[in-house]
């Protein structure tokens, strides 16, 4: 899995046009959402992914949680983004894995946002600048490499 983390002073979406066959079903509400005082996950789940997801999600969660501390926001945009690998998992693995991230990060009191899977969406992000704004993870069944 590779996830780009920018904390952000709002990340605002709009879903455009499929991207798959068969994309996630969505609500009239969810075509267009908002998040303030955001640290954005954007995730790529990835092919290796398969092999166990279930530590995947621990990993990316812990990974997520730490950086929320240190930026000191409770806010999550979990963001599915296909563009940080070229081994990409499977869709419905990918969504999947995806959702029990937002599952799981809602459970430890998180206030978090998934964008719809399976879409072009056009989005604007304010990324705020300071030096842990930006930070990407890596992270592999069995290891998690940082930057
Ligand atoms: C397209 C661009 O504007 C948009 N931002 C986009 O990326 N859309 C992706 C994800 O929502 C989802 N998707 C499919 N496979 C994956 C995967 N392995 N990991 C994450 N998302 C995936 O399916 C879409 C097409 O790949």
């Amino acid at each position: 899995m590779r996830m780009l983390l920018i904390h952000s002073d709002y990340l605002e979406y709009e879903v455009k046009d499929k991207a798959l066959k068969k994309p996630e079903e969505i609500s009239e509400e969810q075509k267009r959402d908002r998040l303030d005082e955001v640290l954005a996950a954007f995730i790529s789940v990835e092919k290796v992914d398969e092999q166990n997801p279930k530590e995947v999600v621990e990993k990316a969660v812990k990974e997520i949680e730490d950086i929320a501390s240190q930026v000191k926001t409770k806010n999550i945009f979990v963001y599915p983004f296909a563009h940080l690998s070229s081994e990409l998992a499977s869709p419905d693995v990918a969504l999947k894995i995806l959702k029990e991230i937002e599952e799981k990060l809602k459970e430890k009191g998180y206030n978090v946002k998934r964008a719809p899977f399976g879409y072009y969406k056009a989005f604007k992000l304010s990324c705020k600048g300071h030096p842990l704004a930006e930070l990407s993870r890596t992270i592999i069944p069995g290891e998690a490499k940082k930057e």
